[in-house]
């Protein structure tokens, strides 16, 4: 007869799949809870201590470590001297391994837990009892998710045994399980030391979503949520219409909620291929929105918009003029939504707690053998702006640098942005020379530039104030640093532009 040991946190389920188990013929070994659970629910069932003739200590602590139990599931049956020393030591065969682990990780997400509690939710006998039923998978079988008891019984039932393959796959996603689980544990213990990067990094990510292709049809991709370690205020994107997210979608979407999270003013923001093409903020999410679109009528189109206030009817009745990929907002009217979702491809999200929520504290990116692991990006200026020309900005003026420089953080390097009365006018981005962007933006502006203001991403030379006095800007601002600061300051002070030093930049690669 074989055995199964059943030690499981969750009860979901459990006593289903073990009756059908017992009615198959397995003998079952449970401990204290799990014991009590199968008991209560008429399945014949032996409690663990009879077997390691030990008691639960503790609190728990120490319930299944023990030789007894080890010996049974790790014992090779295809090694003659292993079942001797097992029948010597009087020890019994344990062929399955059914273990939900305590659960550290809801504990962790909630921002109530304490310390202490967090502590206890660290199950030491349950991973040790899945690596060592995994470890001997061609003889034991290991189940750690509920999810799999009923593809296990079906395959019980049909073939008396699962296949070899299957004992694998298991075998596999249990590690998985304790990797992922210790990798939590070691993540919040790093944040409890305040080590932000610490000798090895052990990030934790789970399926969210199998995605159709990657950034081209001929790439195959998937999306990947990361297990936080212990979020304040997480955003749940609600998905309130629309196609599945893609690939792209999903990279836009991100840049999108950074660049309106910048604001508190009511703010629309235009993303396309994660740059902005239209951003802008006004007295109501309306005036916000149609300036934004204003800025970039064409590039608008497929793009993703995210708005920082409740979607009213006005704005959905222009948004659903335009054909565009996503809208994201904190909320919508009902007559707004039903406006929005009679367009079959738009995809309406909802982030509720959008202006509150927390991005992640660091973010990664891939490199030749390995990955770059930096702070994001969350901060906009040193402590002080420096006024360094003989004309400082006036106070609307500075208004309004501030604004372009919030919006310059987001567009790829080399970047500027020119805006006046808080709507983008022009934006030059990604390109290798600063000069180009600056006259790339100035072509493509949507307005007389006279009187508007330019913010860089990184410093500049006496060439880019000619191009900018030419075209009318009135104010700059930019990191300084430059061994050409004086170049440009001479220059600005002749022609009577104010020039803000940020002392901070913000490439963006
Ligand atoms: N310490 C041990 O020996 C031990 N053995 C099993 N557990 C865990 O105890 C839980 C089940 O406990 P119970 O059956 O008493 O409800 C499972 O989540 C299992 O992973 C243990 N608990 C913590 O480490």
């Amino acid at each position: 007869m074989k055995t199964a040991l059943i030690s499981v946190y969750k009860k979901e389920g459990i006593v289903d799949f073990v009756k059908e188990l017992t009615e198959l013929g397995w003998s079952i070994v449970s401990t204290g809870g799990t014991y009590k659970h199968l008991l209560d629910n008429g399945i014949d069932v032996t409690d663990i201590t009879e077997i390691t003739k030990f008691p639960e200590i503790l609190d728990g602590r120490v319930k299944t470590l023990h030789p007894k139990v080890y010996g049974g599931i790790l014992y090779r049956r295809d090694v003659e001297e292993h079942s001797k020393t097992i029948k010597e030591q009087n020890i019994d065969s344990i062929d399955m391994v059914v273990n939900t682990l305590y659960p550290f990780e809801e504990t962790i997400n909630d921002i109530n837990s304490t310390h202490e509690q967090l502590i206890e939710k660290i199950d030491i006998g349950g991973p040790s009892m899945i690596r060592a039923a995994a470890k001997n998978y061609k003889d034991v079988i290991v189940v750690t998710s509920i999810s799999d008891y009923d593809f296990v019984l079906k395959e019980l039932k049909e073939k008396g045994d699962l296949s070899l393959e299957n004992k694998r796959i298991l075998a596999g996603k249990a590690f998985g399980v304790t990797a992922q689980y210790d990798a939590l544990i070691s993540n919040y213990f790093n944040n409890q030391n305040k080590l932000d990067f610490p000798e090895n990094i052990t990030f934790t990510y789970r399926l969210k979503q199998s995605l159709r292709y990657g950034e081209n049809p001929h790439q195959n991709a998937a999306y990947y949520e990361k297990i936080y370690e212990a979020p304040k205020e997480k955003g749940e994107i609600i998905q309130l219409h629309g196609k599945e997210l893609s690939y792209n979608n999903l990279n836009d979407l991100y840049g999108a909620v950074k660049m309106v999270k910048e604001f508190e003013e009511p703010t629309a923001v235009a993303v396309k291929h994660n740059n902005p093409c239209g951003i802008a903020t006004g007295e109501n999410i309306y005036e916000a929105f149609k300036k934004a679109f204003e800025a970039d009528e064409v590039s608008i189109f497929g793009g993703i918009i995210s708005l920082n206030r409740k979607v009213d009817v006005k704005t959905a009745n222009l948004l659903s003029q335009i054909f565009l990929e996503i809208v994201v907002a904190p909320e919508y009217d009902n007559e707004a939504f039903n406006i929005l979702s009679k367009k079959k491809n738009i995809r309406i999200l909802q982030i509720e707690n959008l202006n509150t929520m927390e991005l992640v504290k660091q973010e990664t990116k891939d490199v030749l053998h390995g990955v770059l692991l930096q702070d994001r990006d969350n901060k906009l200026l040193r402590d002080k702006l420096e006024f360094v020309t003989n004309r400082k900005p006036t106070d609307e003026e500075l208004e309004e640098l501030l604004f372009a420089w919030k919006a310059v953080k987001y567009v790829n390097s080399n970047g500027v942005v020119i805006s006046k009365n808080k709507q983008t006018l022009a934006i030059g981005q990604g390109e290798v020379r600063r000069h180009w962007a600056v006259e790339k933006a100035v072509k493509r502006s949507i307005k007389d530039l006279k009187g508007a203001v330019l913010a860089s991403d990184g410093f500049f030379f006496g060439d880019t104030v000619e191009e900018l006095n030419k075209a009318g800007v009135k104010a700059i601002i930019q990191p300084g640093g430059s061994v050409k600061d004086s170049e440009v300051i001479e220059l600005a002070n002749k022609y009577d532009i104010a020039v803000v030093f940020t002392g901070m930049r913000h490439f963006k690669h």
